[in-house]
């Protein structure tokens, strides 16, 4: 078996910055303590959409009321205008005091127009309040949203339920509420007036009113339907460009403009389909107010005319109530667009309500649970004959041998949580567990898959019983062909998904005891594609150690040979990577995600395909940097070339999902066909040749 050599100077890296374990922190930053963690809680209720809506306009409800009291206030200034000036003009012909009826009339025009100001801009302010709000919450949400929902949905389309569906809510939970509680008062106002002036004319108004009412109330959730089905095909086009944007180079070398082009025009015009039958229904609606108030005059008309003719009623009565009909338009139009814009609201709820539903990555009911440390010493293998001296063993079932790394250790402090029961297998709460924040170990963390299988929703089986453990302070490579369940093991181990059965062990603890955001905490990965972010080098390489010092910086910009391009670069750190890291060739992008990650000082680095892109001096550069690494955390590497991982303390042969065989480079060209196989492939042994002529050839 070969091992890295471990000369002092690999000591060297972040030698004498290297912080002193993290502290415990109080909360999950983003969770449990911020003002927003309570609307992370999964609303499995279905509640009636007004309810919702209702919901979203209940705290501004005083400043909504005002505002109703401004409208009434303003429409009451209008109305008593026409009395002064009246006043004015009989002024003027008595030669009395015009003065006094001209201040009032100024007044009430200056009252009356202040009023309407003052009535928008607090309207407006409070839709703007509401929809930010929702946004915010939204976004909370969005962020936070499990891997396993995000598999799911294409972003472009939870994109626009942030930008597009709230717009919808702004106006119905703020607006529309005070046009239909305006309409709504100054009709009963009106009723009351005409009822004075008689009551069975007042009954046959209502019974017009409400038989047109009926109808439209038959179309208004129509209204809803067609908004939500537009929302559905913004959406859509939100997911359509979002896919060709994203790959906007794979678009343009395949000549596939017009074909993307046709998909986001099919969601544009379902848009548009929707749009129009929404429209339709809207004008239908319009239609209907202005039929009933028609309607109500004639009919009115019809029965007082016969009533005055019977001398049941005078003729200024019915002239007056007439009026009255009249006065009516005016509030029946405010309550049918406030009610269309409810509606519109109401399309768009549930889309933003879904979101609610989805399962978030935060538990934020509990409070950390701080286990009580057991005696040092304790089992650390999880297998029950951990002996607490420093060596980690880990028994592979399927082959019946233990593998005990040489150079294993483990930190002689391990120990198993008391009292920690994993949920149930494959059951998802949909909740983080509770946190072991205290629970620091000093030195590289000993990881255990223990029997964990997994299917993602809807396929075959991924990982078909993985049973090893992993020594801290070692390397280990995964290996295997293309599918075989390598990455899907990386990303057990950060909790984007959980195991359907077994159980991942880092020190003694189950993860899925842990808050996702603890375990992720302390690994460091490096993803198969290197993403890079949009932004500047610096940017990207603080992601996450915000605080790394100039020292730090400068060394892990010369671990992996950034240094030299910084150096050409005129804005040096602070220069632009582009989208994605798209003006970063595919080697300095890795190199940058590397630097990353060493930067965080993990206590388990996780490399998949990380070295891929990079040319031979630069990979034996950063093979070293990863042996330096190594001396303080745990690694894992994902490896298909194999003569970046021949060197690692144990080397995982991974096919359909199970281990296959592990062992040293040396022993698994020996054992292991399928390795055998991939190494002579790569020229590293030939068919007949298993001596270490050829390991020297690839750099150990
Ligand atoms: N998010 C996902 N949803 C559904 N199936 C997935 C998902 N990710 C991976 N798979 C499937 O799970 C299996 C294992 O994939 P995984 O990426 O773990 O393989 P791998 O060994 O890392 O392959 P490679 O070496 O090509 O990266 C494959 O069959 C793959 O199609």
């Amino acid at each position: 078996m070969t091992t890295a050599p471990r000369s002092p100077e690999h000591f060297g890296l972040f030698q004498g910055s290297q912080p002193p374990p993290a502290p415990p922190q109080p909360t999950v930053p983003g969770t449990a303590g911020h003002p927003r963690a309570s609307i992370l809680r999964i609303d499995h209720r279905k509640r009636a959409p007004l309810r919702v809506l209702m919901g979203y306009a209940r705290p501004h409800r005083l400043v909504l009321f005002a505002t109703l009291l401004l409208v009434l206030a303003a429409s009451g200034a209008g109305l008593a205008q026409p009395l002064v000036a009246q006043q004015v003009l009989n002024s003027l012909a008595d030669d009395g005091d015009v003065v006094g009826p001209v201040i009032v009339l100024g007044g009430l025009v200056v009252a009356g127009a202040g009023l309407t100001g003052l009535q928008s801009w607090w309207q407006q302010r409070t839709s703007e309040r509401v929809v930010r709000r929702v946004r915010q919450d939204l976004v909370f949400r969005l962020i936070r949203l499990r891997i396993p929902e995000l598999d799911r949905r294409p972003p472009g389309d939870l994109i626009a339920r942030v930008t597009s569906d709230s717009t919808l809510l702004q106006n119905a939970a703020t607006e529309g509420l005070v046009m239909i509680a305006n309409g709504v008062l100054s009709i009963l106002g009106a009723a009351v007036l005409m009822g004075v002036v008689h009551l069975g004319l007042l009954g046959v108004t209502i019974g017009v009113l409400l038989t047109v009412g009926l109808v439209m109330g038959g179309i208004l959730p129509r209204i809803r339907k067609a908004v939500s089905r537009a929302q559905e095909s913004i959406g859509a086009v939100g997911a359509a460009l979002d896919r060709t944007l994203g790959a906007a180079r794979t678009v343009k070398a395949n000549g596939a403009e017009d074909r993307e082009t046709e998909v986001a025009e099919r969601a544009i015009d379902g848009a548009y389909q929707a749009g129009l039958v929404g429209a339709r229904y809207v004008a239908v609606v319009k239609i209907l107010s202005g039929v009933s108030i028609q309607a109500a005059f004639l009919a009115v008309l019809g029965v007082g005319g016969a009533l005055v003719a019977s001398g049941d009623l005078e003729t200024p009565e019915l002239i007056a109530f007439l009026l009255y009909v009249f006065y009516l338009a005016s509030p029946i139009g405010s309550l049918v667009a406030g009610l269309g814009m409810l509606q519109q609201g109401l399309g768009a709820v549930g889309r933003i309500e879904q979101i609610k539903r989805m399962a978030v990555e935060a538990d934020v009911d509990e409070e950390p649970i701080l286990p009580a440390l057991p005696a040092a010493g304790a089992n650390a293998n999880g297998n029950g004959n951990g002996n607490g001296n420093g060596t980690a063993t880990g028994p592979l079932p399927a082959y019946g041998k233990s593998y005990v790394p040489p150079n294993a250790h483990t930190n002689g402090q391990g120990f198993e949580v008391p009292g920690q029961a994993a949920p149930a297998s494959g059951q998802d709460t949909g909740i983080d567990g509770p946190s072991t924040l205290k629970l620091k170990i000093p030195g590289p963390p000993t990881i255990q898959f223990q029997d964990v299988r997994f299917s993602y929703p809807g396929r075959g089986t991924a990982l078909k019983g993985i049973d090893i453990t992993i020594p801290g302070g070692t390397q280990t490579a995964l290996v295997g062909l293309s599918g075989a369940g390598k990455t899907t093991m990386f990303a057990l181990l950060q909790r984007f998904y959980d195991p359907t059965a077994g159980r991942i062990v880092i020190d003694g603890v189950d993860i899925e005891t842990m808050r996702r955001a603890e375990v992720r905490r302390r690994i460091a990965y490096v993803e198969q594609d290197s993403p890079v972010m949009a932004g500047t080098l610096e940017d990207n390489l603080k992601y996450s150690a915000t605080n790394a010092s100039e020292e730090d910086i400068a060394e892990a910009l010369r671990v992996t040979r950034l240094d030299a391009l910084i150096a050409r670069l005129p804005d040096g750190l602070r220069t632009e990577v582009g989208n994605r890291g798209v003006s970063l060739s595919g080697g300095e992008r890795q190199r940058l995600a590397i630097a990353r990650a060493l930067l965080r000082k993990p206590e388990v680095l996780l490399l998949d395909e990380a070295t891929a892109q990079l040319d031979a001096r630069n990979e034996q550069a950063l093979r070293e940097a990863v042996d330096q690494a190594a001396r303080k955390c745990t690694v894992i590497a994902i490896a298909h070339r194999l003569s970046t991982v021949t060197h690692a303390d144990q080397i995982v042969v991974m096919e359909h999902g199970e281990v296959r065989a592990f062992g040293s480079h040396k022993e698994l060209v020996k054992s292991d066909p399928l390795y055998r196989e991939l190494a002579a492939s790569q020229m590293l042994v030939g068919e007949d040749d298993d001596s270490s002529d050829k390991l020297a050839k690839a750099g150990r």
